[in-house]
């Protein structure tokens, strides 16, 4: 019997954003590199060595996301002890809605994440460094 999936993604990203705040990306830019805010750039490593980056974002894989929140996991990392505003992003603006809607779940505050994430920041003309050329194979 095939599955039946009870809650789909549009739930569950209508769910997010109705909890999340969302950041335009010119919101969001006017807080690149101020000290009371950690970008968490939500992405696969391999995306950003394709695309690029956000200047300071801290890289935090999705999957790792709740276990290097919790200060109680082994996995946990000091930058989401700090007493900032954390603005997650990824790609789209799907994946950030749900890791962010997760963040607030598990008390980080206060949180938020950017509307149509890295691909509408680049369009923007938003800051972005330069992906990172993966070096060449050496033939013979
Ligand atoms: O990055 S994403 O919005 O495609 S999940």
């Amino acid at each position: 019997m095939p599955q039946t999936i009870t809650k789909g993604y549009k739930a569950l990203l209508a769910e997010a954003e109705a909890k999340v705040k969302a950041l335009s990306v010119e919101q969001a830019k006017a807080l690149v590199g101020r000290d009371d805010t950690v970008f968490v750039d939500l992405r696969d490593p391999r995306e950003l060595e394709r695309d690029g980056r956000v200047p300071g974002a801290f890289h935090c894989p999705r999957g790792m996301l709740e276990f290097w929140i919790d200060p109680e996991s082994p996995y946990a990392k000091p930058v989401f002890q700090e007493d900032k505003q954390f603005v997650f992003f990824c790609a789209g603006g799907w994946r950030s809605a749900l890791a962010a809607k997760a963040a607030q779940e598990m008390g980080l505050k206060p949180v938020a994440h950017i509307e149509g994430g890295f691909g509408a920041w680049k369009k923007a003309g938003a800051p972005v460094e330069a992906p990172t050329p993966k070096p060449e194979k050496s033939v013979g």
